[in-house]
């Protein structure tokens, strides 16, 4: 980022929650969920929420995923105010900023061939040319480890750590700009957590995209994100370097949030890459 270009997102001051109906002729108010949150995300950065459940980390991602109203403050992406875009939010932001969810199977639909489900974001997307189509659904299934044969199965014939890699092709088949993943590894068993997540660190190296993370799981965030930000009743009440929120909290919540979950290796950039590097070696010998 040069000193005049603009982080990838930008929140500030954000107030954002539930629309709820106000009585007969009272239309609908905003019942806040998060408050007064402010935090950038630079370009192929990941930045984790973590925090109990209820705090408003997936509040905050839906806020930016623009399926939120916003009560107050402000949100820019590249620069450019998206507050108030809501459901006419442009299919251009639909395509920088992609999401991928907790559960692979209630986001894939069962009728849906995987390259239909695939093939969807594409077409929506204005891409036409069948040749076209075939090449970027080859190169997603390569990105993701799975097989091109796979493309012609059903969700159900797939296990659920390969519906999570169809989730992540289909996201990234866009080249999104911003992934949310909101607990995108939680629904799995430890090994393919492991797998996932460090599938999602290759792809970030390969495509440059940012990820907003959030998760439960502190040892997850430790090795994968950048920054955390740690939220509590709404408020993001520490953030900082993803170290230095693990060796040095400063908040009395982040402190206790950390003691009630066991410690795990800390790791930088350079240490989790060689990290992956030797687990691909150990699978490859398996
Ligand atoms: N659809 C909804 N309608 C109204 N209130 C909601 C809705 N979803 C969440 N909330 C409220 O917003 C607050 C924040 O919830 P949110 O789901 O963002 O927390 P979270 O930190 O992501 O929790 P979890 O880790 O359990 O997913 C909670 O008080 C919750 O009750």
């Amino acid at each position: 980022m040069t000193a005049a270009e603009p982080p990838l997102l930008r929140v500030r001051n954000l107030v954002a929650g539930y629309p709820k109906q106000a009585g007969i002729f009272g239309g609908t108010k905003i019942v806040p969920a998060i408050h007064d949150i402010n935090v950038e995300i630079g370009r192929g950065e990941t930045l984790a929420f973590v925090g109990e459940s209820g705090s408003g980390k997936s509040t905050t991602g839906r806020a930016v995923l623009r399926l939120l109203p916003v009560a107050s403050g402000s949100i820019e992406f590249e620069g450019q105010d998206i507050t108030h875009w809501g459901k006419r939010t442009p299919l251009e932001y639909r395509k920088d900023v992609q999401a991928i969810f907790q559960d692979p199977s209630a986001s894939l639909n069962p009728r849906h061939l995987i390259s239909h489900s695939i093939e969807l974001p594409l077409r929506r997307h204005g891409m036409t040319s069948k040749k076209e189509i075939r090449r970027k659904l080859e190169w997603a299934m390569d990105m993701v480890g799975l097989q091109r044969d796979h493309l012609n199965r059903f969700p159900n014939e797939l296990s659920g750590g390969q519906q999570q890699r169809v989730a992540i092709a289909r996201a990234l088949v866009l080249d999104p700009k911003l992934v949310v993943c909101d607990e995108a590894v939680s629904a799995l068993d430890l090994s393919t957590q492991g797998q996932i997540i460090n599938l999602l660190a290759d792809l970030q190296e390969e495509t440059g995209a940012s990820y907003l993370f959030i998760a439960h799981d502190l040892g997850l965030v430790r090795h994968i994100a950048d920054r955390v930000g740690v939220m509590n009743q709404g408020r993001l009440v520490e953030l900082g370097e993803t170290e230095q929120i693990f060796s040095n909290p400063q908040d009395d919540y982040t402190k206790r949030l950390l003691k009630a979950t066991p410690a795990s290796t800390p790791l930088g950039r350079d240490a989790r890459r060689a990290e992956r590097q030797r687990a691909r070696l150990d699978l490859a010998a398996a």
